[in-house]
């Protein structure tokens, strides 16, 4: 059976606003962080990992147990420098020790993608921190960027997402950056990694050329050299059926925002069954908070 969510009675929507405001004034204090990419991708990065590993096979895996502390799942090499983003957010453990790691892991994401100009991301708690180790779903799950569109389409099929919603959610690589001593792979350069857009899309339209360098095969745009894309990302182009919603997502920032909001939300809760009574919060961003 999954995972059922545990309703803490005493918390109300007003208690997590507060969890996020206090994530969100910490993210934005160390918005020069990662040579100015921020904390945005990389928070957005632990929210999808911790939710990735999830088997729609065997309804294992998923953000519920909040188990990438965990080895097997904390030393695959897929997660390598989320421990950065683990301890960002550990002294919000201390501070709501009533929140669960995986109900803080995955608010750690809307946060990112709300506080820079992303769709509201309608987010649920009741994520319960694992007791049996067995849990720990095995390593295998989190792709690997190598790959070409047909892998990219089994890891997705796999966690219960169609074509459409596989390039929506893969559009969060308009976030943060790639580092050599975490995937070994590296950019992009040009300031356009802290603000939540359409533009992975309009990009990955330009021209590309495979880049000359010492690393792992990767992608540089032909016109400023200042971008990069994974194998996997310009799969996404070189396959007919991805590339229908590349075009959709380019020409309409709207729909774009619409459609990543619903499946970055449901990604966040794979495997997780709610009372159906219990309604998702929608948390206000800093800015709209200002007096
Ligand atoms: C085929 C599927 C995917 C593959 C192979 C993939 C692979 C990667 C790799 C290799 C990195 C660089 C990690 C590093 O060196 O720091 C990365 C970064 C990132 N990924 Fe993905 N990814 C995929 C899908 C997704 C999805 C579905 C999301 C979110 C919904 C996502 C969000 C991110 C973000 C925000 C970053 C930037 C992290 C940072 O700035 O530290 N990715 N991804
Ligand atoms: N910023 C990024 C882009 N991009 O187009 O800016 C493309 N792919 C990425 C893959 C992983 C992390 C960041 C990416």
């Amino acid at each position: 059976a999954g995972a059922v969510a545990v309703l803490n009675k005493e918390k109300n929507f007003k208690d997590y606003q507060q969890v996020y405001n206090a994530i969100a004034e910490k993210v934005r204090d160390q918005d020069d962080a990662d040579d100015g990419a921020g904390r945005y991708g990389l928070l957005t990065r632990l929210a999808w990992h911790s939710s990735g590993t999830y088997d729609k096979n065997t309804n294992t895996g998923g953000s519920y147990n909040g188990s990438m502390i965990y080895s097997p799942e904390s030393t695959d090499g897929e997660n390598a420098g989320l421990e950065v983003a683990r301890d960002f957010l550990v002294e919000f453990h201390y501070l709501f020790p009533w929140l669960s790691r995986g109900d803080l892991w995955t608010l750690g994401g809307v946060v990112a993608v709300q506080e820079c100009g992303g769709p509201k991301i309608p987010w649920r708690p009741g994520r319960k921190d694992l007791e049996d180790r067995k849990k720990v779903p095995e390593n295998g799950n989190l792709p690997d960027a190598s790959r070409d569109a047909d892998y990219v389409r089994k890891v997705f099929t796999r966690l219960g997402f169609d074509e459409r919603e596989t390039v929506a959610l893969i559009g969060a690589h308009c976030l943060g950056k790639c580092h050599t001593d975490r995937s070994g792979y590296d950019g992009p350069w040009g300031p356009s990694f802290n603000m939540f857009t359409n533009d992975f899309y309009v990009r990955l339209l330009q021209n590309w050329h495979v880049r000359k360098w010492d690393g792992k095969k990767q992608y540089e745009d032909d016109e400023t050299s200042s971008f990069m894309m994974l194998p996997t990302d310009y799969a996404l182009k070189e396959d007919s059926k991805f590339l229908k919603y590349v075009k959709m997502y380019a020409e309409d920032q709207d729909l774009f925002f619409k459609d990543f909001s619903k499946a970055f939300s449901a990604l966040l809760e794979k495997g997780i069954e709610y009372p159906k009574d219990v309604k998702p919060f929608e948390f206000k961003t800093l800015d709209e908070q200002e007096d």
